[in-house]
């Protein structure tokens, strides 16, 4: 394992759309909109051949995760619903049978290639606590040594609206950063992004290298099939995650998916925007939720922001809500706007008598023990 662990942390192999076949490892992720239908619920065919590219994937040596969607959709038909439902309860009803459908067929699908598969359901608060999270990882890493292909979707039988994704593609993007994936691959039922939503001379954009490739792209709702929830707004997010933590993204439909997943010049490619960031930055970044506020003056915002250091004691000016010691925080500037989040190394309580001293007093005043830094460089991230 150590081994393992050790080559993936080194550099992606996966550079552009021609080195796909390369990855060690990947996310598929598959929406609603190209498995199930309203009426008809699973797709048959579609499950069939998405298993057939995804054994060949795994054949050539490379890990896959995938990230299916389409519980709530395959739960409609058995249900007698003709439509999604708009209530949480109903909703988490047609999932509950919808999900044991989908693996049921993706159990009998894959065990052709004697490819055991493991189901993994999340919810955001999984993802949010630090100790659920590296749970999380742990499972899913083991599942991947064992040789099982781990099916993810969002534990919608339980999750409330409060605290939900909704779609798939920010938890599939999360989760490639859980598993240290080398590219996300997004399975729509639009075969690439386009530069309005599709519709007459609509343009394809074939690659986005940074923020600058997607002005003036307008990203409209979800399609007309009437199972997909989050349209082009939520892919785009997700690659945005990924990308900017290392990890590319390509998006392109069902039908292209062994054309992408064999390099081909199909969909849309999300170049890497940022170095390979570690599972708990993105976590930090996209995840974790704040306990409370540590608000910096301005010569700390410019040490944790331009100079990339730790925060001390003498930066801060004020604190605000109930922390304890390692939980996750916001650094605020003097007008209260959010520059980093971090795990602070003191509680809420102990704070207040530290504001504006440098660590020598408080060694000092205090002891030894006061001489470290609030947030430590390397458990903070810059939003
Ligand atoms: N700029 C755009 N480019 C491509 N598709 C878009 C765009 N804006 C909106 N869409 C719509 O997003 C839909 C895909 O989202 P969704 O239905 O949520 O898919 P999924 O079920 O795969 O998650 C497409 O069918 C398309 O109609
Ligand atoms: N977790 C939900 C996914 C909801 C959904 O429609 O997502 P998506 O099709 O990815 O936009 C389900 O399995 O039905």
């Amino acid at each position: 394992m150590a081994g393992k662990t050790a080559v993936r942390a080194s550099r992606n192999p996966v550079k552009t759309r021609a080195d796909l076949p390369k990855a060690r490892r990947i996310v598929v992720k598959i929406g609603s909109s190209s498995l199930t239908t309203v009426d008809g619920g699973i797709n048959l065919d579609a499950v069939h051949n998405l298993v057939s590219t995804l054994a060949a994937v795994r054949q050539r040596g490379t890990e896959v995760i995938l990230v299916s969607s389409g519980a709530i959709s395959a739960g409609l038909a058995p249900l007698n619903l003709e439509r999604r439902p708009k209530d949480l309860a109903t909703q988490q009803a047609a999932a509950a049978v919808g999900q044991g459908l989908l693996l049921a067929h993706y159990t009998r699908e894959f065990a052709v290639y004697n490819y055991p598969v493991g189901q993994v359901l999340l919810t955001v608060d999984d993802l949010m606590r630090r100790s659920t999270y590296t749970n999380a990882m742990r499972a899913l890493n083991r599942l991947l040594k064992l040789g099982v292909l781990p099916i993810v979707n969002e534990n919608d039988a339980v999750a409330t609206h409060e605290i939900r994704f909704g779609d798939n593609d920010r938890l599939a993007a999360l989760v490639a950063n859980v598993v240290k994936a080398d590219a996300l691959v997004m399975l729509s039922d639009v075969d690439a992004l386009y530069d309005g939503p599709p519709a007459d001379g609509a343009q394809r954009i074939p690659l986005v290298e940074s923020e600058d490739d997607l002005a003036g792209v307008k990203l409209g709702s979800a399609g007309k099939a009437g199972v997909g929830t989050g349209g082009m707004v939520t892919k785009v997010e997700a690659a945005k995650i990924a990308s900017g933590s290392g990890i590319p993204a390509a998006l392109t439909n069902a039908d292209n998916a062994r054309a992408i997943l064999s390099g081909e010049d199909v969909g849309t490619w999300f170049a890497v925007q940022g170095r390979r960031r570690r599972a708990r930055s993105t976590w930090l970044a996209h995840l974790a939720s704040s306990h409370g506020k540590l608000v910096l003056d301005d010569g700390a915002v410019t040490a944790v922001v331009d100079n990339h250091r730790s925060l001390l004691p003498a930066g801060l000016v004020r604190v605000e809500g109930r922390f304890e010691s390692g939980d996750p925080v916001e650094l605020v500037d003097l007008q209260g706007k959010v520059i980093a989040r971090g795990l602070v190394n003191y509680s809420a309580k102990e704070l207040p008598a530290m504001l504006g001293k440098s660590t020598l007093k408080l060694r000092a005043e205090l002891g030894p023990e006061y001489e470290r830094v609030v947030v430590h460089t390397d458990d903070l991230v810059l939003v």
